[in-house]
């Protein structure tokens, strides 16, 4: 899809994509009506078509964030400008794109405080701190907000509400593509990275699939290619990141199925839940594993326990006499087919702890599925997560059975 070369080709561009509203549970996406080559262009949109804090800056909102003092973040200006065209209705300019815009989103900041207590640890604790941070931006932005009522004819916290705003947020959290840095005097140092970008955004994602997506200096437009082969009237995905699920959930709300990147955290109690409370070297091996790094990121994913896990629990598992070894434990050498066997039996230990919890915590989202119908939508999403999990915890389990048959 290259820049305008005469009717037939502006033609040839419309037909590319077309909105399609998947049923592969994405929610609407973008359907390829032609097959597409690899590096071929999938979307080009001109810089004019982003909505950055330049728009926002040079709308009826400028002098006001101009005025204001500390200058607001940059988040905080898209959030206004989009809570105030929403506001605005068939008068904003922005019309066509906020009609298209989700009513409501699903990230964890909107889940029910019950639901959230269902998530798995890791992510109930990121959850509960997104919901803190997006309420105290909200309590910091209210002077702002007042400070705006001149432009408005309506009692200002009844456009500025804490739903309007909760909404906003969400928006750009969810569907705003990077842009290199930019600064600008009249906004905070945060910083200024996030544009909203019509139609490429209905973009939904796959973690199988690599883009090429970025900012085109040379032709002035938000480019996005594809890296792979895609047939015609196929759903055209991009890829967020490498994201595993917990983290897809907290920044967009949903959960990818036989995601590559998907894996169950492993706490520090858990780590040390199975170990005897006699060994004496407990806290010292702890220390040392906090002090290079791998007490955190240890996970089992779809190909067992990670090397991090495995690599914690030979420490942890190291014999007495075998102490002084622990640096060679580190570097991932075999110290005694002792300490290989008591660390795969502990890796065994723990994934049927999480397999049975999980399970436990399955039939309790089961059962709050057919009492609170309302949270159904929500429960179904967490019960998502949780059965991704249970596959990646059961597949763990087998892997580390075959581990374990050369230590009888
Ligand atoms: C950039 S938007 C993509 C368009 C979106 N589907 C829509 O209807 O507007 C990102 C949102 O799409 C949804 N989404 C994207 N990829 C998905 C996937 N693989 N599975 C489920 N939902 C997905 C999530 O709600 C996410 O927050």
């Amino acid at each position: 899809m290259q820049k305008g070369r005469g009717r037939t080709s502006r033609i040839r561009r419309r037909k590319l994509l077309r909105t399609s509203a998947s049923g592969g549970g994405t929610g609407r996406g973008l359907m390829s009506k032609t097959s597409l080559r690899e590096g071929q262009m999938i979307i080009s949109l001109p810089e004019s078509c982003l909505l950055t804090t330049d728009t926002v800056i040079q709308s009826y909102l400028g002098p006001y964030i101009t005025k204001w003092m500390p200058p607001p973040s940059p988040l905080l200006a898209l959030c206004t400008f989009l809570v105030s065209e929403k506001h605005a209705g068939d008068q904003s300019l922005w019309k066509p794109y906020l009609d298209i815009l989700p009513k409501s989103y699903t990230c964890p900041v909107c889940l029910e405080p019950e639901v959230v207590d269902v998530l798995p640890q890791p992510l109930k604790a990121k959850a509960k701190e997104q919901r803190a941070r997006v309420q105290e931006f909200f309590a910091s932005s209210r002077d702002f907000f007042s400070f705006l009522q001149p432009l408005f004819v309506e009692a200002i916290d009844s456009i500025f509400s804490y739903s309007a705003f909760l909404w906003a947020w969400c928006t750009v959290n969810t569907r705003a593509v990077y842009l290199r840095p930019r600064w600008r005097e009249c906004l905070s140092a945060e910083p200024d990275t996030c544009a909203l970008a019509p139609y490429l955004d209905l973009l939904n994602h796959s973690p199988h699939i690599q883009v090429k997506a970025a900012f085109n200096k040379e032709t002035g437009c938000y480019e996005i290619r594809a890296a792979s082969r895609c047939r015609k009237h196929e759903q055209v995905f991009i890829c967020y990141g490498p994201h595993d699920n917990q983290r897809l959930l907290l920044e967009y709300g949903f959960v990818s199925l036989h995601n590559p990147h998907a894996c169950v955290y492993v706490s520090t109690e858990m780590l040390v839940k199975y170990l005897p409370q006699t060994d004496k070297q407990m806290n010292k091996k702890i220390s040392i594993l906090k002090d290079h790094g791998f007490i955190e990121n240890l996970t089992f994913g779809w190909d067992g326990p990670s090397w991090r896990l495995l690599t914690a629990l030979k420490l942890l598992c190291l014999e007495t006499e075998k102490f002084m070894c622990w640096k060679r434990v580190l570097l991932g050498e075999v110290i005694s087919d002792t300490n290989e066997k008591t660390s795969l039996d502990l890796a065994q230990k723990i994934c049927n702890y999480f397999i049975e919890e999980t399970s436990a915590v399955l039939q309790k989202v089961s059962d709050m599925k057919k009492e609170k119908v309302s949270l159904i939508n929500q429960l179904i999403l967490v019960e998502t997560l949780w059965m991704e999990e249970l596959k990646i915890l059961q597949t763990s389990a087998e892997i580390l059975n075959s581990l374990q048959t050369p230590f009888p």
